[in-house]
């Protein structure tokens, strides 16, 4: 039956790219498992995996877990590019200026800086794994998550341990710019409308990451709303799988894939908890290799080279002097 539309078009940041829609089916249909087995996204239904938590609020939150010291990142602009500067030489560091910073606070503070913002503040956006600060109700919900369903999907696509559950609450517009993680994602939509659009690891040459040994490792360096087509041409080729969630939906981000993601414009905060997995085993290695498979060996070709040349401006005369006219 068509869906009432509670949102619409206006809501979505427009970018220069071509875009293909998420499938969308309830959490019993075969077509889940197939297409999650298959390292392919799927919007799925009806999974009732966070049916207990749909009613956090910031209010309710605040009454929930308020003894939990929560991460809020700040930023001057309404994008909030991750960034790791903890593991990074030195002189990169040094040269490095991040984007965002974060702060801890309790639910009520946040709660209550939410309420007050007002144009030209700069924008939050809280980001807390849920651990065992939580209060006692915050606890009964989560046990109350539809294990029984997203373990047995663990368990038959045998992927690694659940390693966290992040809660992030995000102001409207809020965006995380394109990038991939190395875990396998079930993500939950608790509050509001997030509109994502994710690239295939095939699609690692239309997204130019940061070098692995940047501070913005795994981001993509190209800028949605003003690429730079002179330094990263094949960003024209890029072909995006967008999906748009609201309360109730999972989106699965299968591990590797590039995703962008923005809070519905004018759609009030947003509240989702995501579930990384670790990857499973590979069983029998088939050739050729899956794109993510060669993301994988391109990322440790680069950090063994690193680890040789020492200097990261030798990196790119050595893999030129490699490849040019010799396997190009
Ligand atoms: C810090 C994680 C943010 C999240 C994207 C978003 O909801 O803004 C994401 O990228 C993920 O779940 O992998
Ligand atoms: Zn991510």
């Amino acid at each position: 039956m068509e869906e009432r539309r509670v949102w619409d078009e206006t809501q979505l940041r427009k970018y220069d790219v071509p875009l293909v829609y998420v499938p969308k089916y309830r959490y019993d249909d075969p077509k889940v498992q197939e297409l999650i087995s298959a390292n392919k996204p799927v919007i799925i239904t009806g999974s009732e995996l966070v049916a207990s938590a749909l009613n956090w609020d910031v209010d309710y939150l605040k009454e929930h877990m308020n003894n939990s010291n929560c991460t809020v990142i700040f930023s001057k602009n309404h994008k909030f590019k991750y960034f790791d500067d903890k593991s990074v030489r030195p002189d990169v560091k040094a040269k490095f200026v991040p984007p965002t910073r974060k702060v801890g606070m309790k639910m009520a503070e946040f709660a209550k800086r939410l309420r007050e913002w007002k144009k030209g503040d700069e924008r939050l956006y809280l980001q807390q794994m849920l651990n065992n600060t939580v209060g006692p109700g915050i606890v009964h919900d989560f046990l109350r998550f539809h294990w029984d369903w997203i373990n047995s999907l663990q368990k038959n696509m045998s992927w690694g341990p659940l390693t966290s559950n992040l809660l992030l609450i995000a102001m409207e517009g809020n965006v995380t710019p394109c990038h991939y993680d190395e875990q396998q994602n079930l993500f939950a939509q608790i509050r509001g409308f997030k509109r994502f659009i994710m690239f295939p690891p095939e699609q690692f040459e239309c997204l130019y990451p940061y070098p692995v040994y940047h501070p913005h490792d795994r981001q993509s360096q190209v800028d949605f709303e003003r690429p730079d087509y002179m330094k990263f041409p094949k960003f024209k080729g890029a072909v995006g799988h967008e999906a748009v969630i609201g309360p109730g939906d999972v989106l699965y981000i299968p591990i590797y894939w590039w995703h962008h993601v923005e809070s519905l414009m004018r759609g009030g905060y947003t509240v989702s908890v995501n579930f990384w997995y670790k990857a499973g085993p590979t069983e029998k290695i088939e050739y050729p290799l899956k794109g993510y498979q060669k993301v994988a060996i391109m990322r440790n070709v680069e950090k063994m080279l690193l680890e040789a040349l020492h200097d990261p401006q030798e990196l790119g005369p050595l893999l030129r002097a490699l490849v040019l006219g010799r396997y190009t």
